[in-house]
């Protein structure tokens, strides 16, 4: 018996139903033999064909469409058509497709979400109708793992997009199926429609949302509780991603549910992961060690100080005391570096705060400036999370260059537009010697002969092998330490360490298998910290592997009962 026939699906649908349903329709590549069984005859082309030559259609029709914008829809409509070719075009040409499901291409259909929307994907629970809670999550009947979910208040860069938000959601999927291996059919995208700020929005006749402004506070707070209590009835072992939440709502929610769900926040700690992941490879580059070094920060919000606390973290487990460590690291906001005596400093920022008698004789017009932390404090690394664009100024890298042979500088400010300074103007002003990553995607650099190659420091490298390794052992829970591990995991597979002229970060054709070795490392800790039942290692091994479905096609058959 061939593969696809030991492993063929039974269905109740037939006919124009099955076509209409894109985990099961196979289009022009259902066989003759399940086009009688499955009474298609006549609804399909004559031409039976295989996935490779649907992939290769599909390909031509996708690279004849004129703009980013309209790759998307014909990427997400064969998504909703036939889930199998779209993960099998995907995975094909990972490295081309990738910006276009993705950031930043994703971020433009959320802006135009209500435009575009054609068909039906994923939960949306707006508050109105939050009575219906649990009637709404059974109407999905099947097993769910891996949730992502959005209020839509802060999408990317670009602010409230409303019900928009569910475009990322299903962006993120999309990179759960497509690089972690996560079956589509156990995804689901939840929208969770508290209205929008965005005025835009309301006055667009078009907007499909809840037409309504924000609700906030006690209101906002018991309508997410809600939807958690109902998500742990109905699918209590589900790994549940928080996304693209308005910060100040992130950090409280993260810090209710992470104990008590299989939880994480990927703009707060996916983010965190792979920028210090990137920094430790780039340490090692430059024949560093973490625990010798000092970060400044450019922008002390909260992602910036979510970075700053891993690489705090990374530092202690090198034998740093906590003292120590933060005393190594300098956040830089609009009024200049954080020191203990400025008042209306948030909590998380109090804890990075310099001692302001240490860095008094920097001060100039009574605060401290990046270029003054560069010139006294010769940080090793420059991180920029500011949204400001410009302010890794000519002079800084000069100075960055002159205090170390091989600075690192991460302009992380998305999207390009805001970018702290472009990876050639870096290179140029170092003179080739600063290891650089972006947020956003840049070609390599070529400066006196040589090229640069600039690494994306994108969350994509850690949201789907921290979830696949929670769900290979089934972890309870997602700790700091599932965390540091999938960090110096991600670090271990940079190219540049053995090659200088590669980039900081895997290339796109690795990355499923060092998802699959952050799923390895994530699940043998989450076991040490007894999170999840005790398993051997060759076990995991093997789940992992047989977790990873793959695209292609499987025997559909009739179910007669
Ligand atoms: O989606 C991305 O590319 C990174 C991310 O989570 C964000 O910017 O919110
Ligand atoms: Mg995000």
């Amino acid at each position: 018996m061939s593969r696809a026939e030991s492993h063929s699906i039974h269905t109740g649908l037939s006919g124009r139903m099955l076509l209409e349903n894109p985990l099961l329709n196979k289009g022009t590549a259902f066989t003759l033999e399940e086009r009688s069984e499955l009474d298609l005859h006549g609804l399909l082309p004559p031409r039976v064909e295989t996935l490779e030559e649907q992939c290769r259609r599909a390909y031509k029709s996708f690279s004849i469409k004129p703009t980013p914008i309209l790759k998307h829809i014909y990427l997400r409509s064969l998504q909703d058509t036939n889930e199998t070719l779209f993960f099998a075009l995907v995975q094909r040409h990972l490295e081309e497709m990738l910006p276009i499901i993705y950031t930043p291409v994703v971020g433009q259909a959320c802006q135009r979400f209500s435009d575009l929307y054609r068909r039906p994907r994923g939960l949306y629970i707006s508050y109105p109708e939050r009575a219906r809670m649990d009637a709404m999550l059974a109407n999905f009947k099947r097993n769910i793992e891996v949730i992502v979910v959005t209020d839509g208040e802060r999408i990317l860069g670009l602010g409230d997009q409303g019900v928009g938000g569910m475009g990322i959601c299903i962006g993120k999927l999309s990179l759960y199926s497509a690089v972690g291996g996560i079956t589509p059919n156990q995804t689901l995208p939840i929208m969770l429609d508290c209205g929008t700020s965005n005025q835009k929005l309301l006055d667009d006749p078009n907007y499909l949302g809840w037409r309504h402004g924000r609700i906030d506070d006690e209101q906002y707070y018991e309508f997410v509780d809600s939807f958690i209590k109902a998500l742990k009835r109905r699918w209590p072992n589900a790994l549940l991603q928080f996304e693209d939440f308005a910060i100040n709502h992130a950090t409280p929610l993260l810090e209710t549910y992470r104990d008590e769900l299989c939880t994480f926040n990927d703009d707060i700690q996916g983010t965190a992961g792979v920028t210090a992941a990137t920094l430790l490879a780039a340490a090692k580059t430059a024949g560093k060690s973490i625990e010798d070094m000092s970060v400044a920060f450019l922008g002390a919000g909260s992602a910036g100080c979510g970075i700053a606390e891993q690489i705090v973290r990374l530092m202690m487990a090198k034998g740093l005391s906590e003292e120590e460590a933060r005393k190594r690291i300098y956040m830089v906001d609009r009024f200049g570096l954080i020191h203990d005596e400025m008042s209306d400093l948030r909590a998380f920022q109090q804890k990075l705060a310099q001692k302001h008698d240490a860095i008094q004789p920097w001060m100039m017009d009574g605060s401290v400036s990046l270029a003054d932390v560069v010139k006294h404090a010769k940080p090793d690394a420059i991180i920029g999370v500011s949204g400001q664009p410009g302010l890794f100024t000519q002079e800084i890298i000069e100075q960055m260059s002159r205090n170390h042979e091989q600075p690192i500088v991460f302009p992380l400010s998305n999207p390009i537009s805001q970018i702290e300074a472009v990876p050639e103007d870096i290179i140029k002003w170092s003179r080739g010697k600063a290891l650089v990553a972006t947020g956003s995607p840049f070609e390599p650099v070529s400066f006196e002969g040589r090229s640069y190659p600039v690494a994306q420091c994108n969350n994509i490298y850690i949201f789907p092998g921290l979830g696949l390794g929670a769900l290979a052992n089934g972890a309870r829970r997602i700790s700091d330490g599932m965390l540091d591990v999938a960090v110096q995991t991600l670090a271990l597979s940079s190219p540049a360490v053995i090659n200088r002229e590669s980039p900081l970060l895997p290339t796109l054709d690795s990355i499923q298998r060092v998802t699959d070795d952050i799923a390895l490392a994530v699940a043998l800790q989450a076991q040490k910290e007894e999170l999840a039942p005790e398993t051997e290692r060759t076990e995991i091994e093997q789940r992992i592997r047989e977790k990873r479905w793959s695209p292609e096609y499987r025997r559909i058959r009739m179910s007669y009962c």
